[in-house]
């Protein structure tokens, strides 16, 4: 899919913007906070209904206005639609393709894949397990839908699962039947969502094992590892061995709620030893990786968004990495940098059709 104009209202700092867009390399440049990263949100609510920062939709709308809007060109295989995103200050968000409504976002998702890679997902590497089972989560559910549904059930048993413990405490009290109502549900959807998450990290794996060695020239080798109670015993055994354990604490302490991913570079954790360019160079073939894996699946190859991709690599990996956009054809691009010089040079090595929008 091909994102052919884009046109903007109140988004964000942009008051009315207008853009024919390169099929293959589009770039951004403007000086810190010229709303460059911006413009690549407003591309993220095209294909999922909203920002990528994961504010509120209020927050996109510029200040002191009422409403934004969205509107775009995307050309497929076989023809043109135009989708079209409003926000009233009072109101609902409504998303249509040629000027019919979805009923539900979820709908939409999948039409126009996006992968995005920004300064913001340094937090995968710092923060809580929590951020990463999410991103483990959306990965795998863009291709998966039975998955989300199994994520879903999977939630709403554990969290009745745990009001019951909490009630038992509360009340002084335990009876072991009503709680094992919840057991064989739990372990139902739990161990799928462990055999497919094992299984999503043993495909993707390789290939950002690969992806890391070409950005880095071969220099460090980076794991990745999926840690999960469920490796050491069946789901259904460790909440009987864990009873008296989650009677105390009042929760379900075992299970893929507690999943977490360890990313390592040379045998250490990245998270401790990796500079920011090599924590950078990871994240880059993390979210490559995940744009290959959708395109094998869907066949639709993803619109690349790299915001502040030059930031902290060295010229080695810049240009390692252009090699790699070159080889794989990664589809349409889009760029943000401060600097117009250094796009421009970059830009000049890549074999393909560009166009430089100065913000
Ligand atoms: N709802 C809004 N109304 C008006 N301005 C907004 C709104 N939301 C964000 N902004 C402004 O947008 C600017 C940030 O834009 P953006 O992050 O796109 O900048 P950038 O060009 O990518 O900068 P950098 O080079 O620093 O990454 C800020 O000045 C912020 O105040």
């Amino acid at each position: 899919m091909i994102i052919q104009k884009l046109s903007l209202i109140n988004f964000k700092n942009h008051s009315l913007k207008s853009f024919e867009f390169s099929p293959q390399i589009n770039c951004f440049v403007g000086n810190n906070g010229a709303g460059k990263t911006n413009i690549l949100d407003a591309l993220h609510y095209l294909s999922v209904g909203k920002s990528f920062l994961g504010n509120s939709d209020f927050n996109s709308i510029k200040k002191e206005e009422y409403f934004f809007t969205i509107e775009a060109e995307i050309v497929g295989l076989e023809k043109t639609d135009i989708l079209k995103i409003i926000l009233p200050k009072e109101g609902k968000k409504s998303i249509k393709k040629n000027d019919k409504s979805y009923e539900r976002l979820s709908e939409h998702i999948g039409y126009l894949p996006i992968v995005m890679i920004s300064p913001y997902d340094s937090n995968l590497i710092s923060d809580s397990g929590e951020s990463r089972r999410k991103f483990l989560d959306a990965m795998i559910s863009q291709t998966d839908s039975a998955y989300l549904f199994n994520l879903i059930q999977y939630q709403k048993t554990l969290q009745q699962r745990n009001a019951l413990l909490k009630d038992f405490a509360k009340n002084r009290y335990f009876d072991i039947d009503s709680l094992e109502i919840y057991n064989e549900p739990l372990s139902k959807f739990g161990t799928e969502i462990f055999n497919k998450r094992k299984e999503f990290l043993t495909n993707l794996s390789p290939f950002v094992q690969e992806y890391y060695k070409i950005i880095s020239g071969g220099k460090e080798e980076i794991k990745i590892i999926y840690q999960s109670d469920l490796e050491e015993e069946n789901f259904k055994k460790l909440l009987i061995q864990n009873l008296e354990k989650d009677k105390i604490l009042t929760y379900t302490s075992k299970g893929i709620h507690k999943d977490d991913l360890i990313f390592e570079m040379d045998n250490s954790l990245i998270k401790k030893l990796g500079s920011q360019g090599q924590q950078k160079s990871f994240l880059i073939a993390l979210k490559l990786s995940q744009m290959n894996r959708i395109k094998n699946l869907t066949g639709k190859t993803p619109v690349l968004l790299l915001d502040d991709i030059f930031d902290k690599l060295d010229d080695l990996r810049v240009s390692q990495l252009i090699n790699l956009v070159n080889k794989e054809h990664f589809g349409q691009i889009f760029i943000t940098d401060t600097s117009k010089e250094r796009t421009e040079f970059v830009v000049k090595k890549i074999n393909e059709e560009s166009k430089i929008f100065e913000i």
